[in-house]
């Protein structure tokens, strides 16, 4: 078997496209421009990168971007001021802090902070209390994307088994809630799993956010599982040249694919797809802030 490719980078411009829909008509039908501010704290280079994507395709998509760059010796007291400004700024609908923060700072009591209204990356424990009981909330934007994805290939997930390699507050923990609301069956394993390869064999879906390069081959992979891999990691790549790197995810992609029905890449899987569905947030947040109706096909 050689797996489809679900391509997350097509995938987060057709959500982009929608999400521009909404804004326009936002803007005409009711005189409303949706806001994302952006908090950096700090140089970390990949941030750096991934703060400018996402301003640049705020503005992209006809929303405006309030990008707040401070320096890492930022106090949490200053932090949380300038959060308090941007609950109470009825021009901001969504609010997000890049992470990771300088290790001074407590990133919970920080999040905890922002408007859980106003919170588009869905990391405040009020939204993650929502979510986990079945509520309407704030859905974390990289496990919304995989579950698009995988809405997308497969129509119902009902009664599949998921299995969800990682237990991070930000994706493994929501990706195992999202799937459970999809009626699948799911196991959240990790790097501690006994027997790891057999919970993953049995998978129909697997999730795989451990954030280990590659730590996922094809033999852990049932024939024709649809495989989403959410891992980002750079190693060296000297068969490119001296101090070359090259990304990798979680999986390893080669193998993989030879038994997988369906996997994403990396990268241009579900990176792409965490910064769609940021934008999709922040239109269902301002269309909430605003009592109108929520874009449908947008949120979980
Ligand atoms: N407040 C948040 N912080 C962080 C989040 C988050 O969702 N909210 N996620 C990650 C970083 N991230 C967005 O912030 C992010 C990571 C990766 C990509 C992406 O498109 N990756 C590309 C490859 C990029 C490269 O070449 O390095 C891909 O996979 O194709 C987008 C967003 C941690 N922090």
């Amino acid at each position: 078997m050689t797996a489809t490719i679900i391509d997350g980078k097509a995938f987060a411009a057709k959500v982009r496209e929608q999400v521009a829909g909404h804004v326009s008509r936002l803007k005409e039908e009711h005189g409303i421009t949706p806001g994302l501010a952006v908090v950096l704290v700090g140089e970390d280079p990949a941030s750096q990168v991934y703060v400018r994507s996402k301003g640049k395709q705020t503005v992209e998509v006809g929303m405006n971007s309030y990008e707040h760059k401070l320096d890492a010796e930022t106090s949490e007291a200053d932090l949380l001021a300038l959060i308090d400004q941007l609950n109470n700024d009825p021009s901001v609908h969504g609010i997000l802090v890049q992470l990771p923060l300088p290790e001074h700072l407590d990133s919970d009591l920080v999040i905890n902070a922002i408007d859980p209204a106003k919170d588009v990356d869905g990391f405040h424990i009020s939204n993650v209390g929502l979510l986990g009981t079945g509520q309407k909330s704030m859905v974390p934007c990289t496990p919304l994307g995989c579950l698009m994805m995988l809405r997308d290939h497969h129509g119902s997930l009902s009664g599949m088994n998921a299995v969800v390699v990682g237990r991070s507050n930000i994706v493994g923990k929501p990706m195992a809630q999202l799937l459970l609301g999809d009626s699948c069956t799911v196991t959240i394993a990790h790097s501690r799993t006994k027997d790891l390869a057999e919970v993953v064999r049995r998978a129909d879906i697997v999730v795989a956010a451990v954030g280990r390069p590659e730590m996922v081959p094809g033999d852990w992979i049932k024939e024709g599982a649809t495989v989403i891999d959410v891992g980002i990691n750079r190693i060296d790549a000297p068969e490119k040249g001296e101090g070359k790197t090259r990304l990798v995810g979680d999986v390893h992609f080669e193998s993989a694919a030879k038994v997988a029905g369906a996997i994403t890449p990396v990268p241009g899987g579900v990176g792409p797809m965490t910064i769609a569905c940021l934008l999709a947030n922040t239109v269902t947040a301002c269309c909430r802030a605003n009592g109108l109706a929520e874009p449908q096909g947008l949120t979980a």
